[in-house]
């Protein structure tokens, strides 16, 4: 990301911004796109990744649909471009507002979390007098053997229709005229590493589809969600394995003809898209610690204070990139301006001597970074850089 570019610019910007390397990200999207063609899976983007619309606007290009959250994200999808007839809404809590607004946009699905959602989309949709297409999200009880708090797809989580609600769960589809049921749909949880996961999941999908079609129903689309992780501890060149991932559903997925498979990837296309640029303001050497304090904080980038999430942080200032050498490493806690102890993203992190001034980039932050920020202690709004500016 930095090793052909002149950071010495960014001293000249003011931090903290979050940096975008569009072409790592079209590279990306490329790679992922490549690999998904020759099964013909479908890609949705989820917006809630990132949903900066100069990202969006690649994403929406290379010819990727939208997984959506809130009726916020729909309609942002919409103005950026996408093909409504590629946009599906998952989410446990759509208010009535949302899904009448995301039946106005007349999308592609809903990815329907509980069985007293479909008997309220069934009303909505009648009352516009509209036939809305429904994907049941089901919980498969798969473990992700992920970090518990990005965990979604087990009995104790809130997300999707638990397996003994199913039967009442098809008695309500086929008493709503309203709803058209084209598939299922899982997300087991996110950042996921060990692709064998997804070996578990296609086995509980399998299940699931010749459950449905027992009773008569037929699916169109099998959505298996997103959740493929990236390497946050080398986050140069790290284009994701989506030869791989895609590898394992071909084999492990009963597809039959007629069939569309879709998946919602987030984090694995646009993670190590983009670094957070931030100077040091001060430094502190106390008895027991030394801390860097940066000019960004917990409300630019939420991850390591919210689940302890590893960012790799580098003084650009002192890479072999810049002209100032220092061997003298020492350990530092780096952390923010922010009034919580927990404005920390990294403790004892081994750096070379720093100062005020310096530049650091806290890598890896390009999904669930920018669109975490929060305005607490009334920050400034994050700004955003492009590597096509600079
Ligand atoms: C329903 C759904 N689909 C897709 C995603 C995208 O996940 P990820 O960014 O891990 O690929 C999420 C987030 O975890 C999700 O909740
Ligand atoms: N926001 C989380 C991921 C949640 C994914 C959405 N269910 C993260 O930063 O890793």
């Amino acid at each position: 990301m930095f090793a052909d570019k002149d950071i010495s610019k960014f001293n000249n910007i003011e931090t903290p911004f979050y940096y975008y390397d569009t072409d790592l990200l079209q590279e990306t999207l490329h790679t992922c796109a490549t690999a998904a063609a020759p099964y013909k899976f479908h890609i949705h983007y989820a917006l809630k990744a990132n949903f900066n619309a100069v990202l969006l606007n690649q994403i929406k290009e290379i010819g990727f649909g939208a997984d959506c959250v809130s009726a916020g994200e729909v309609r942002r999808a919409v103005e950026v471009g996408f093909d409504n007839k590629k946009i599906v809404f998952a989410g446990v809590g759509k208010s009535d507002k949302e899904i009448n607004e995301a039946l106005d946009l007349d999308i592609f699905c809903f990815n329907v979390e509980s069985i007293q959602e479909l008997a309220v989309l069934n009303e909505l949709a009648g009352k516009k007098g509209k036939i809305a297409q429904v994907a049941i999200r089901i919980n498969p009880n798969v473990d992700a053997h992920t970090h518990h708090n990005i965990t979604t797809g087990l009995d104790e989580n809130k997300f999707g229709i638990n397996s003994w609600d199913l039967p009442e769960c098809a008695e309500t589809l086929n008493a709503s005229p309203n709803l058209k049921f084209i598939g299922i749909h899982f997300h087991i949880g996110s950042q996921i590493t060990n692709l064998d996961v997804y070996k578990n999941l296609c086995v509980r999908v399998n299940e699931f589809a010749a459950w449905f079609e027992d009773k008569g129903f037929s699916l169109k689309v099998l959505n298996v969600g997103g959740g493929l992780g990236i390497d946050y501890y080398h986050p140069d060149h790290q284009i994701p394995d989506f030869k791989s991932y895609f590898k394992i559903f071909n084999e492990f997925l009963t597809v039959k003809p007629g069939q569309e498979v879709h998946f919602e990837l987030g984090r694995a296309l646009v993670g190590q898209s983009a670094s957070l640029i931030t100077r040091v303001l001060y430094i502190k050497n106390g008895k027991k610690k030394n801390f860097v304090v940066l000019d960004a904080g917990m409300t630019e980038l939420m991850r390591p204070a919210l689940y302890q999430a590893y960012h790799k942080i580098e003084n650009l200032s002192k890479t072999p990139n810049s002209k100032l050498q220092t061997p003298n490493l020492i350990k530092y806690d780096i952390v923010g301006p922010i009034c919580e102890s927990t404005d920390c993203f990294g403790k004892e992190v081994e750096q070379p001597e720093s100062f005020r001034g310096d530049i650091f980039a806290i890598r890896s932050a390009g999904a669930y970074g920018e669109v975490m920020a929060s305005k607490y202690n009334l920050r400034d709004a994050i700004r955003s850089v492009y590597s096509y500016e600079i």
